[in-house]
């Protein structure tokens, strides 16, 4: 492995029924930076991005075999308890999903649920976690309104904030910027740069646009495999395999 390697994936496959959605995946994930998993529609982005954190258990239907090894643990085999692998990613989706309560106790809820209830100590975390999400400003005089009268943009921004409050060491976001506004993106764009010094972040998207400007390291798939993988500039400017020229021509956005 890699020695900065925060997530290896080897000969990882997954079938849905007789399907196979993913093929033989191999992957080294570095940590404290941005890995793109870029391809289109279809090709098992978000699949692959749901065995990280084993949501797969979820499907009685999905077969997993391989391994996918974050710290010396292969998670997939782990007969533990498997929130605290979870707990060790936050995860943002395409749309944000606020839970259904305040500003305050959205971001309150993951240190409640780890057991830190104490008023002071809440007040003090949620405004750091609001602040890392630079939503602070924003709703800093209606904490106690309900979270579902933010807009689109700050309720995803309000989502990445209660993901840090569990302290992550990874955050898997799987197209983020889909439902916002250019404004609102380029916040969470930003986000992402700075907090990649903290966080393994693994950001699945079919923006290659955002590719571009935001990721370290790339992984391009088409359907069920990975066709090329490595540093985002190498990727960018010398893309070794004809499936990936062709994809970054537009060949099949
Ligand atoms: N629960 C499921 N049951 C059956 N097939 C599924 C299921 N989930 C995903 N698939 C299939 O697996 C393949 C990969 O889907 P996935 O959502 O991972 O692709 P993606 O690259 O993330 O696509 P997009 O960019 O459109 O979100 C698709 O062919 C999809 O139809």
């Amino acid at each position: 492995m890699e020695s900065n390697a925060k997530i290896q994936i080897s000969n990882l496959n997954l079938h849905i029924g007789k399907q196979q959605i993913l093929k033989d995946i191999n992957i080294q994930i570095p940590e404290n930076k941005i890995t793109v998993i870029l391809g289109p529609s279809g090709c098992g982005k978000t699949t692959l991005l749901k065995t990280l954190n084993r949501l797969t258990d979820m499907y009685p239907d999905i077969k997993v075999t391989g391994t996918i090894v974050i710290d010396d643990i292969d998670i997939l085999s782990y007969k533990g308890d498997i929130t605290q692998i979870r707990k060790r990613m936050g995860l943002l989706s395409q749309r944000p999903y606020p839970l259904p309560m305040s500003i305050f106790k959205n971001v309150a809820y993951g240190l409640r649920i780890s057991g830190r209830k104490k008023k002071t100590f809440l007040t003090k975390r949620v405004e750091h976690y609001l602040r890392q999400a630079s939503l602070w400003e924003e709703v800093k005089d209606r904490l106690r309104d309900p979270a579902s009268g933010l807009s689109i943009g700050q309720q995803q921004r309000l989502c990445l904030a209660r993901g840090l409050a569990v302290d992550p060491e990874i955050i898997l976001a799987d197209e983020p910027t889909s439902a916002l506004d250019p404004l609102s993106s380029q916040a969470i764009e930003e986000k992402f740069l700075e907090l990649k010094d903290r966080y393994t972040i693994v950001l699945v998207t079919h923006v290659l646009r955002q590719a571009r400007r935001i990721a370290d390291h790339v992984v391009f798939m088409y359907l069920g495999e990975v066709v090329e993988q490595g540093p985002a500039k190498e990727f960018f400017d010398n893309p070794k395999e004809e499936r990936t020229k062709a994809y970054l021509k537009g060949a099949f956005n």
